[in-house]
C-alpha cells in the first residue's frame, strides 16, 4: 500500500545569505501493507508530522522516494497530486479541520463535489455516511453545535466519503477526553476489520499506539525501532 525509500527531508529557514539548513527525516524505508494499522511514535520534534506532510504530498521530499497504491507520488507535481488525493486519500487531523461556516452534511458532502458526483448520489452518499457514523440527525448541525467526538465523527465520514484505501491520521484522538478516545479508537478498528482500510497514525499517545499492528518509532529523524504488536 505504502513503500517509503531511503526518503531525507530538510528546511532551510532564514534569509538568503543567512540561511540554516534543519535537517528533519534521515534515510527512511518501511512500508505499510494493505489491510494494517501502522503507528508512528516520537518524541516532539523527531519528524512525525513532517513524514506524514510528505505521505500526504502536502510538501515535497528532498530525497528518496514515496510510493502509494502501486504510484510513485513522489514525483507528481501538485496538480497530479491533488488528484490522486481525492481518489485515494483519506484524512483525519488533531484539530478536525472542519469548514465552520458549513453544516455536518455540507463539510461531509465537500469531497463528492471536488470529485464531480451529481447532486442527487451526493445527497444519497452523504446521508449513508453519516447514518454510519451516527450522526444523521445532527446533519445540520454546524461544527460549532457539536461536541469534540461529533465533530471528529464528522472529519471520519468526510475521509470515509470517497471510499479511500488508506487513511492517514495526524494524532487523531489529541482533541478528545478519554471516554470518547476509546469510542474512536473502536471505530477505526471497525473499519479496518470491517472495511479493509488501511491506517498509518501518527501519535504520541499509548493508547492510540497500541492499536497498530505495527509501531514505528522515530527519534531525531530516524526510525530507532519498528515493533510487531502481536495482540491485535
Ligand atoms: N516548515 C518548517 N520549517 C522549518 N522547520 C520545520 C518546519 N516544519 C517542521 N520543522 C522542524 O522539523 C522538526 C520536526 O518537526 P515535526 O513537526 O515533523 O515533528 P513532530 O515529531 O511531528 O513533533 P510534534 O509531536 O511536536 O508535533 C522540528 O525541529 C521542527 O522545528
Amino acid at each position: 500500500m505504502i513503500t517509503i525509500k531511503k526518503l531525507s527531508h530538510d528546511f532551510v529557514i532564514g534569509k538568503k545569505g543567512r540561511q540554516t539548513i534543519i535537517p528533519v527525516l534521515r534515510d527512511i524505508s518501511f512500508s505499510v501493507e494493505k489491510g494494517e494499522i501502522v503507528t508512528i511514535v516520537g518524541r516532539s520534534g523527531s519528524g512525525k508530522s513532517t513524514l506524514l506532510n510528505l505521505v500526504s504530498g502536502f510538501i515535497h521530499p528532498k530525497e528518496g522516494e514515496i510510493w502509494i497504491s502501486g504510484e510513485k507520488v513522489s514525483d507528481m507535481n501538485e496538480a497530479k497530486f491533488a488528484d490522486f488525493r481525492i481518489h485515494n486519500l483519506g484524512f483525519i487531523f488533531q484539530s478536525f479541520q472542519l469548514i465552520p461556516s458549513m453544516t455536518a452534511f455540507q463539510n461531509v458532502e465537500l469531497p463528492l463535489i471536488l470529485k464531480g458526483i451529481n447532486e442527487g448520489d451526493r445527497r444519497k452518499q452523504t446521508e449513508e455516511m453519516l447514518k454510519k457514523v451516527g450522526l444523521l440527525d445532527y446533519q445540520d448541525h454546524y461544527p460549532g453545535e457539536l461536541s469534540g467526538g461529533q465533530q471528529q465523527r464528522v472529519s471520519i465520514a468526510r475521509a470515509l466519503i470517497i471510499n479511500p484505501p488508506l487513511i492517514l491520521a495526524d494524532e487523531p484522538t489529541g482533541s478528545l477526553d478519554s471516554e470518547t478516545e476509546e469510542e474512536l479508537l473502536q471505530f477505526i478498528k471497525e473499519l479496518n476489520r470491517d472495511m479493509g482500510i488501511t491506517f498509518l497514525i501518527i501519535t504520541h499517545d499509548d493508547k492510540v499506539a497500541e492499536i497498530g499492528d505495527r509501531t514505528i518509532e522515530l527519534r531525531d529523524g530516524r526510525i530507532v525501532e519498528e515493533v510487531r504488536l502481536l495482540c491485535n
